[in-house]
């Protein structure tokens, strides 16, 4: 995350850390949000190389142990079907992660809330990014949790002529545009939208400008949840 805050420990109690093991270490590469027990979404891009993954929940400094930390081993990758990593741009960019042991939830692991199917959030409305991300394009993770203010902008303005054009799918979610972004590392994790006063994981984070993270007119680009909320159903009933 670029800008933006360290967050309050475990406010964001969905995010977790997506950790592959190299070397006997596990290192972090992706965000991604609790959406049942056993059950984490990410993005698909984060999932296309086959690595040992573990996941992360009730973390906030990836790189000491608090103690509020569950480390949970993932049995089984769902990528979406139409997912084609040569092609960011043409959505799809979402998976679900089964998990081998359930999280137990408590008051730094909660299930992430998702949204209707169909539901598209209107220009500005309020939406943070959360994430250990880089900081500064080419920068270094972050050891805490970052969270950054990313105003929706809407499919009219984040697919026109100057901003991300073609680009961006209606099948996406724009936020931000300013100085404030995501950056790698943030990817898979959640796009948190306030909607009647509850935080709806309205955006799983896919992609940035490869000219920055904060590239003027070019908002961070997420997977819009709601257009994909059959396909998650048909993969989570059946295993
Ligand atoms: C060095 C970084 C900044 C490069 C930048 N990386 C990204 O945007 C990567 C995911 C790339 C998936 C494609 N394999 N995502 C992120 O960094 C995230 F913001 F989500 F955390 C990128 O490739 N962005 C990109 C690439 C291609 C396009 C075309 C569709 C125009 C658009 C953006």
């Amino acid at each position: 995350v670029v800008g933006g805050e360290v967050a309050r420990p475990n406010s964001w109690p969905w995010q977790i850390s997506l950790q592959y093991l190299s070397g006997g270490s596990y290192y972090h590469t992706c965000g991604g949000s609790l959406i049942k027990t056993g059950w984490v979404m990410t993005a698909a891009h984060c999932v296309d190389r086959s690595m040992t993954w573990r996941v992360v929940v009730g973390d906030h400094d990836i790189y000491t142990n608090e103690g509020k930390e569950q480390y949970l081993s993932v049995s089984q990758v769902y990528v979406h079907p139409s997912w084609n990593t040569n092609n960011v741009a043409a959505g799809y960019d979402i998976a679900l992660l089964r998990l081998s042991t359930p999280a137990t939830l408590n008051s730094y692991v909660q299930l992430a809330s998702l949204p209707p199917s169909g539901q598209v959030l209107p220009h500005n409305n309020n939406c943070y990014i959360s994430g250990w991300g880089r900081t500064q394009t080419g920068g270094q993770l972050s050891a805490q949790l970052k969270q950054a203010y990313l105003p929706v902008v809407d499919h009219n303005t984040c697919s026109s002529s100057g901003w991300w054009g073609s680009t961006v799918k209606s099948s996406m979610v724009c936020a931000g545009g300013g100085s404030e972004s995501g950056c790698q590392g943030d990817s898979g994790g959640p796009l948190n939208c306030s909607v009647n006063g509850q935080w709806v994981v309205h955006g799983v984070t896919s992609f940035v400008s490869s000219s920055g993270c904060n590239a003027y007119r070019k908002p961070t680009v997420f997977t819009r949840v709601s257009a994909y909320t059959s396909w998650m159903n048909s993969v989570s009933i059946y295993q």
